[in-house]
């Protein structure tokens, strides 16, 4: 495939008399201790493909960016550290989102030639044809850029909206509530953002703990090892990604995963039985049972839960930031999940898991993460999720349909499944795997074949 770059664009948010920036020329925003553990990651990147065989150059040009770009603007305005970057102050004992007068989101407009069907698919699609549609997220020592955009059309085929976002500026609920509050935006023609999908800034409601602060600090800098530069904010070494790792999108319908659950309930009625649970451990044990290899060697799966409505008092829904706490389990051998009994034991494990987040206690955070990350370089398979079933991802119609299809192509960063709701039913769910073909061709006969049994 080709992609010709046609321009990058700074696109401000509209001029606002109301707007904190009019005043002090700054805004200055502490991460606090939710988003410092991601302060090192790469971004989250999702794609959005709008299928629209009306899109030509003509099209694009005059009707879909500039449209795109005036309700961006528009939308900022309650989304200014969106435009801004992470910076770390020598004075100060943490990083911020810093916004001043004039910063911008980068969108780059783009053309491609590639295949609009297949990319959109899903069946298996080189990764490295799927970043083509994706921005950069400009970081350096000194200063990370919060998120960025790029709009690529496939003439007469439809479009692509990429975006990248810093995952400690923002988790995925506040990410795809941005999204969709564009879309709206958009859509509508509106000048101002509904009551409902406006964000809450109401940091003070996240007590300050200057030591769980600290001890996050802590965390992600024995994570990188270089003790240089302890306030360098460019992010862990890439993972090197050759050109036969490829994305495929699995499939779990209603019916699925009904009769996944009817052969736990079997076993026990106590268990917490969500699309969700089920999922997630029917997928890791055929993710498991594909690698094979020695039946001891050590495993661990990890996701994080939505902290906002288990915080005690709660957060607005609304919430900006990061709110997920991490729940895991570690250096289990493979031979559990591998056996007969193994989605069972899988489902047993992130129920309990589930069902223990709520009385988690906030003083905890940091040790959780720091459990959590270390064995991921010690375990042979590390599972993680991306994204959420209840994100709504598919609602992110801008004007043109809603998306034929969202991507989380940063999932191949890790051993990261994602997950969403099924664009077309209720109650199913979407799975993306990221992994070489030849691992993808020994994975998706388990995955296919375990469902008829
Ligand atoms: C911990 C969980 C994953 C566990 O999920 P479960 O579905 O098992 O459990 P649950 O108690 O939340 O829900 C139980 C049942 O109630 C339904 N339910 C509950 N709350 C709901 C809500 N607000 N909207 C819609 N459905 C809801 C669920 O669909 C489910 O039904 P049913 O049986 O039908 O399923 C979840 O609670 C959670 O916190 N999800 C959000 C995780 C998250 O924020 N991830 C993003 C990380 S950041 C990231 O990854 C980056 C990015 O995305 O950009």
């Amino acid at each position: 495939m080709t992609l010709r770059i046609i321009e990058t664009a700074r696109v401000t948010p509209a001029v606002d008399s109301d707007s904190v920036l009019n005043s002090a020329n700054s805004l200055t925003i502490p991460l606090t201790f939710f988003d410092l553990p991601w302060l090192l990651f790469h971004p989250v990147k999702r794609v959005f493909f709008y299928k629209l065989t009306e899109s030509t150059r003509e099209h694009f040009n005059s009707i879909i960016v500039p449209k795109l770009k005036l309700s961006l603007s528009l939308v900022l305005r309650n989304y200014l550290p969106l435009t801004g970057c992470v910076t770390w102050n020598p004075n100060e004992p943490k990083p911020s989102i810093v916004v001043t007068q004039n910063d911008a989101v980068l969108v780059t407009i783009a053309e491609t030639n590639a295949d609009f069907s297949h990319l959109s698919g899903y069946g298996q699609r080189p990764v490295s044809e799927l970043h083509a549609l994706l921005p950069k997220l400009p970081v350096s020592d000194d200063s990370a850029t919060a998120f960025s955009i790029q709009i690529t059309l496939f003439p007469n085929q439809g479009f692509t909206i990429g975006v990248a976002a810093h995952h400690a500026v923002l988790d995925g609920k506040t990410s795809s509530m941005f999204i969709k509050t564009w879309a709206c935006i958009c859509k509508q023609q509106l000048q101002n953002i509904p009551e409902t999908l406006t964000p809450s800034y109401d940091r003070p409601l996240i007590k300050d703990m200057i030591e769980l602060d600290e001890n996050m600090i802590e965390m992600v800098r024995s994570l990188k090892g270089d003790k240089t530069n302890i306030r360098s904010l460019t992010p862990f070494p890439a993972r090197e990604l050759g050109d036969d790792v490829v994305l495929a999108t699995l499939v779990l319908s209603r019916d699925d995963i009904k009769r996944l659950r009817e052969r736990v309930k079997s076993v026990s009625l106590t268990l917490h039985l969500s699309t969700f649970v089920i999922a997630y451990a029917y997928t890791w044990t055929c993710f498991v049972k594909a690698r094979g290899g020695n039946r001891e060697r050590s495993v661990s799966l990890l996701f994080v839960g939505d902290f906002r409505e288990r915080l005690d008092p709660k957060l607005p829904v609304n919430y900006f930031g990061n709110c997920v706490f991490p729940a895991g389990c570690y250096n289990r051998k493979a031979v559990e999940f591998m056996e007969e009994k193994g989605f069972v034991t899988a489902v047993e494990i992130i129920s309990d898991l589930v069902k223990g987040l709520s009385s988690r206690k906030v003083e905890t955070i940091a040790e959780s993460f720091a459990e959590g990350f270390s064995f991921a370089s010690r375990s042979t398979q590390f599972g993680t999720i991306a994204g959420s079933t209840r994100f709504g991802i598919y609602e992110s119609d801008f004007g043109w349909g809603r998306p034929v299809k969202v991507d989380i192509v940063s999932i191949d960063q890790g051993e990261a499944i994602s997950m969403a709701e099924r664009r077309d039913e209720s109650g199913g769910v979407e799975i993306g795997m990221c992994l070489k073909k030849s691992e993808m061709d020994m994975f998706l006969p388990f995955f296919n074949n375990d469902l008829q049994s």
